[in-house]
């Protein structure tokens, strides 16, 4: 297709909830991106567009359409141009690259995810989780979510940043950290004094400060943290990261991580209180565990688990929509959509879908079991965390931080809900319950903990 031809294009053809004046779909969004998708693709089909600040974005729906734009075979879709709302927080982080340029940094980054690698991790993050554990006290209730992002936050000081736990750093990192990822949904997209975005740009200079600074220290010294591990990480052919690179990968890999796993076992968290015959078959895993640092077979045999965590991923998916930007004119299914289309790839209602899931909604993990593997009904039914080039590095390491939180936890404790009100979920920035999901630790009856 000709550029005169592709400047010619609309996207006219394709259809669109109603629209309010002046904000079009962007509140809808904000307050309920599900309802909003899944509304308009029951009424319009898979394909079909909403206007978000002033841009429509074009949804194309289905396992289909998530693997043509995830997978990009035609190397048709921008991810960098996709995100556009990351770019003055995290620019340089590697969802921000494109193709030749994603491919070589990917591989760098590789280095840090290596199998040796992700075992001194797990050595870092069992003990971290330990120590942070007995801060939270049983018959005390307390809400889980901000509980769970305090510790996953200072967990990062200490697995990521390979911080001692009561450095000082960590928390001034963690502190500025939270501000830059709270100021990447602000509203106002300008660092207009007093606002999100002034204080997260004010954050990100601090971070970059100290990060610079660490990394001829960690360059002398290694250890086995992440950013260690990214200071020495180099590919095949030994290129490796410049200053600028490391500062920009790193903030990055920060905040991809922080939220997502957080909202992740939070989500978990309720699903083993609601569902108590699920916690009991979790418990009776981690009892099994022999008496020793945990490592591969025990991971691997925590089943229950892992059907717990898909299913949680599957209702309450952290990234339930993806962005891309169609940098050629592209076709699917009819439409010609022009080159500079901004494109969603929709897991979040995939994953809801009755041609995959039976009884959708219903909290059901056995889905996942080997009778009746609901997920293998398409290579994209269950896809929480992407597909194709830019499929999430760390999501090995987001199922072994889960299952050592678990392991820690319920080796001592049950959990339980302290509320008798059904829970809400807000879906925006990162899905998490309304009123931060109370809940109480009761002391396991054959424990002698104190
Ligand atoms: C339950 C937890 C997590 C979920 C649901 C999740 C989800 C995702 C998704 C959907 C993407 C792809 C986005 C796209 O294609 O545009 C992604 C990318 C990424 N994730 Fe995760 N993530 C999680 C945890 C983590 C953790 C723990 C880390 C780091 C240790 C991490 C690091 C990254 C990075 C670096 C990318 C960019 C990959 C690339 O562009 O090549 N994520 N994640």
């Amino acid at each position: 297709m000709t550029q005169a031809q592709a400047t010619a294009l609309s996207l006219d053809d394709i259809p669109h909830p109603p629209l309010t004046p002046v904000v079009g779909h962007t509140l809808d969004l904000l307050r309920d991106p599900m309802g909003l998708h899944m509304g308009a693709a029951a009424k319009f089909g898979p394909v079909y567009k909403v206007k978000v600040l002033g841009q429509w974005r074009v949804s194309l729906g289905g396992a289909e359409a998530l693997e043509f734009i995830l997978g990009d075979t035609q190397k048709l879709f921008s991810s960098f141009e996709g995100w556009d709302m990351l770019h003055t927080l995290f620019p340089g982080g590697l969802m921000l690259r494109d193709f030749d340029d994603h491919r070589s940094h990917r591989r760098i980054m590789q280095a840090a995810f290596r199998k040796p690698v992700l075992d001194a991790y797990r050595a870092r993050l069992e003990e971290a989780t330990d120590t942070l554990l007995k801060d939270w006290k049983a018959d005390q209730p307390f809400k889980f979510f901000p509980a769970i992002k305090d510790m996953t936050l200072r967990m990062g000081a200490a697995v990521f940043m390979g911080l001692d736990l009561g450095d000082p750093r960590a928390d001034l990192l963690s502190n500025a950290f939270q501000a830059e990822v709270a100021a990447a949904t602000a509203v106002i997209r300008k660092p207009v004094p007093f606002t999100k975005m002034a204080r997260g740009m004010a954050a990100r200079t601090t971070l970059t400060q100290h990060f610079s600074l660490m990394i001829p220290e960690r360059r002398d010294n290694p250890g086995d943290d992440f950013f260690s591990q990214m200071v020495l990480a180099a590919d095949e052919d030994g290129n490796a990261w410049s200053t600028e690179d490391l500062v920009d990968h790193f903030n990055f890999l920060m905040m991809a991580a922080h939220d997502t796993t957080a909202s992740a076992l939070t989500k978990v968290a309720w699903a083993l209180a609601t569902y108590p015959e699920w916690q009991d078959k979790i418990i009776a895993e981690v009892d099994a565990l022999p008496d020793a640092p945990m490592d591969d077979a025990g991971l691997a045999s925590m089943h229950s688990a892992d059907l717990v965590l898909k299913e949680a991923l599957r209702l309450l998916p952290p990234v339930p929509l993806i962005p891309r930007r169609a940098v050629r004119d592209f076709e699917w299914q009819g439409h010609i959509i022009p080159a500079g289309t901004w494109v969603s790839a929709t897991p979040g209602t995939v994953m809801l879908s009755p041609k995959h899931w039976t009884d959708p909604e219903k909290f059901d993990p056995d889905r996942f079991g080997p009778d009746r593997a609901e997920d293998r009904s398409h290579k994209y039914a269950w896809a929480p965390f992407g597909g194709g080039a830019h499929k999430c590095i760390g999501l090995h390491f987001a199922t072994m931080q889960v299952k050592i939180f678990l392991a820690a936890l319920l080796k001592t404790h049950r959990i339980e809900l302290a509320t008798d009100t059904p829970i809400d979920w807000i879906r925006v920035p990162i899905p998490q319950p309304k009123g931060g999901l109370p809940v109480v630790l009761r002391v396991r009856a054959q424990t002698t903990v104190s």
